[in-house]
């Protein structure tokens, strides 16, 4: 946590009100992240000169090379035509952007100011633009050529739940749309405003960033939820727990956001999905605050945590949440394995979900992620040295493998010494029945320092004439093989057909008794006027065959507006209508960040076509 309670001044607000207000070094997180792009501001890949080759800058090092990369883009991604340099398609300036500015609503303001203090209201250009959108490529684009249509009028920083609940009220009395706003990481269009019609607040819940209390007994923490992965696991550490909730957005996404959106990390095979940890929360709806009691478990009726998990922000603001921690695992060790083949390693995966001895993690790298990995890592990086000629002759010659078809995998144990000596020998012997060949300890290693960069490779992807998107389902064992074969075949053949080159890989990063997770990553090309048509076509296409094979519409990444047009095929409708008469009785206004989450009527009955194909899209030609 930034804030650090002895620090804090006290202040007025306009009614004359004593306010504790924020220390003058604290900096709000919008300012830290790119405006533009993923992440860190001092964290990026660029081309080291004169050697051409792509090298990334951390707050830790500078100008690493990653001398396999480029050679990697230019013959996968940019289609291998012979191309030797990388177009550079950059990102407008900032000062070229264009708004409009915020609509006005004094009455609505002059409540507001009674009650915060000015520098918890911000609606300067900066701030309007960063709360726009999420990270979703369409979002990315869009920031990255200046089409901001719709940008928040007001952005309000709560440091409280009581602040909470004056906003939500005075938000409804003037009917003013609010969008709640942890990380702003989602990739499915969850934050943006949807319409200029109403006055629109981002609701910022970074400043809610404190831990409440830590019961050692009951396993349990009382979070506020705008507080980010690092600084969560931090401060819980010193209580010698932790919640163990990893997602790959864990730098800058929130605790309720995770909640807001069903969220999944790295982890979840040992320490489970958000929904398994959150015990209870608060949720400020316009209608009043939705409270739950905390304990181990009830069977008294419908359980209602998971009516508030997963809403997106579309029934009410989420402020605190008692979450279940456990101790700091004394133990974690994470080794690499390669597996001759996708079918092999599936193989194994599912004999090691059969038992009940299961990994805290094992992630799947299909043949085409396997080769990127390599290819992303440090010149002098444990995979480079594993890779050795003499260990792929060993492989090639000795053990049948054939280089085209090998999977990297990464499978960690946490725990106590002993459980972990258990679980090893146990899933060691199920990974050698299958052909598994061990890299040791090493690449595990630079997993765990690297795995949150992979990310930055999409910002220099868009500066150099590309775009990358994903898609993720939870799917079963039996259609794991098939839909990863065939989304893989339609993708590569979609654009194929068009002329246009495009790359796909695939990894499985959560499993199941009863299926896995599994995520593909696809790049094309941009075309020439910047259009968001190939991203629809391709999210269109493979969510299409995603619910073709049964998946979920989405493992973690949620619904936002650009799953909204799948939503009728994926829940029954009778679910649709609950959701509706919940929504009204909640919010009758429907303030709460409107048009996410279900189809309107009318793009149901396709009088009106869906956000996702029209939002803010130039020329798209549907
Ligand atoms: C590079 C990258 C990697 C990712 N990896 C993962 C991953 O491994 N696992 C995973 O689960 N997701 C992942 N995501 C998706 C995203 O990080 C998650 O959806 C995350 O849970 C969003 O959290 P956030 O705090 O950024 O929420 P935001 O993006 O700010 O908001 C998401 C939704 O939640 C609502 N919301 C936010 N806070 C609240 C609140 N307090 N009360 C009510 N509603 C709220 C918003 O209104 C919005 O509808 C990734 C995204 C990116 C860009």
């Amino acid at each position: 946590m930034q804030l650090k309670e002895e620090t804090t001044t006290t202040t007025t607000n306009g009614s004359g009100n004593e306010k504790k207000d924020f220390p003058k070094e604290f900096v709000d997180s919008y300012k830290q992240i790119k405006w533009n792009g993923w992440g860190d501001t001092r964290k990026f890949l660029h081309t080291l000169s004169p050697s051409g080759q792509i090298a990334i800058t951390t707050p830790k090092k500078s100008a690493e090379p990653l001398p396999g990369l480029k050679p990697f883009i230019l013959k996968e991604l940019a289609g291998g035509n012979g191309q030797s340099e990388l177009e550079d398609t950059p990102s407008i300036e900032f000062d070229n952007i264009q708004i409009d500015p915020p609509k006005s609503n004094p009455e609505f303001l002059k409540e507001l100011k009674a009650f915060f203090l000015s520098d918890q209201l911000k609606d300067d250009k900066f701030a309007r633009i960063t709360h726009t959108f999420g990270k979703s490529i369409r979002d990315l684009v869009r920031t990255r050529i200046g089409q901001i249509k719709y940008a928040p009028d007001l952005i309000v920083l709560p440091h409280s739940h009581e602040e909470v609940e004056k906003l939500v009220q005075t938000a409804n009395k003037f009917n003013v749309v609010i969008i709640p706003y942890g990380g702003g990481s989602n990739i499915v269009g969850a934050v943006e405003p949807i319409s200029n019609e109403r006055f629109t607040v981002s609701v910022d819940m970074r400043r809610m960033n404190k831990i409440l209390w830590v019961d050692r007994r009951e396993m349990t923490a009382c979070i506020q939820v705008g507080i980010l992965g690092p600084d969560l696991e931090r401060e819980l550490a010193k209580s010698g727990v932790s919640m163990g909730h990893d997602p790959d957005s864990f730098e800058f996404s929130t605790l309720g956001g995770w909640l807001a959106t069903c969220s999944s990390g790295h982890q979840s095979d040992k320490y489970g999905d958000i929904e398994d940890m959150a015990v209870s929360f608060k949720t400020v709806t316009p209608t009043g605050t939705l409270e739950l009691r905390n304990g181990a478990r009830a069977g008294a009726g419908i359980n209602y945590k998971h009516i508030i998990l997963g809403s997106e922000g579309t029934l009410g603001i989420i402020t605190e949440a008692i979450m279940k921690v456990h101790p700091l695992p004394p133990v974690a060790e994470y080794y690499g394995f390669l597996f001759p083949s996708f079918a092999h390693a599936v193989s194994a995966l599912e004999q090691i979900r059969s038992t009940d001895i299961i990994p805290t993690m094992i992630r799947i790298y299909d043949p085409d992620e396997t080769r990127l990995s390599f290819a992303s890592k440090p010149s002098k990086g444990a995979f480079t040295e594993f890779m050795s000629a003499a260990v792929k002759k060993y492989l090639h010659y000795i053990r049948s493998y054939d280089f085209n078809n090998v999977c990297l995998s990464i499978i960690g144990f946490e725990g106590s010494k002993k459980s972990v000596d258990f679980a090893k020998a146990h899933v060691f012997d199920i990974l050698a029945k299958n052909s598994a060949f061990s890299l040791g300890t090493s690449p595990g290693k630079t997993w765990g320092e690297k795995r949150y960069d992979l990310p930055y490779i999409r910002d220099f992807v868009l500066d150099h004439n590309m775009w990358v998107d994903v898609a993720e389902t939870t799917v079963s064992w039996a259609n794991l093989i098939p839909l990863w074969k065939d989304a893989k075949a339609a993708f590569k053949e979609h654009f194929r057909a068009q002329g246009v080159p495009a790359w796909i890989c695939a990894h499985i990063s959560h499993t199941y008794s009863n299926g896995v997770c599994l995520y593909f990553i696809f790049v094309s090309k941009q075309n020439a006027e910047k259009e968001m048509t190939p991203y629809i076509q391709a999210k269109r296409l493979m969510t299409d065959i995603v619910m073709k094979y049964g998946g979920a519409l989405s493992h973690h990444h949620g619904v936002g507006y650009e799953h909204v047009p799948w939503m009728n095929r994926y829940v029954s409708n009778g679910w649709i209508t609950v959701y509706r008469k919940l929504k009204e009785t909640l919010d009758p206004n429907n303030i709460c960040n409107p048009r996410k989450l279900i189809p309107t009527l009318q793009e149901e009955n396709h009088q009106t076509p869906y956000l996702f194909d029209v939002l803010n899209v130039k020329k798209a030609k549907l």
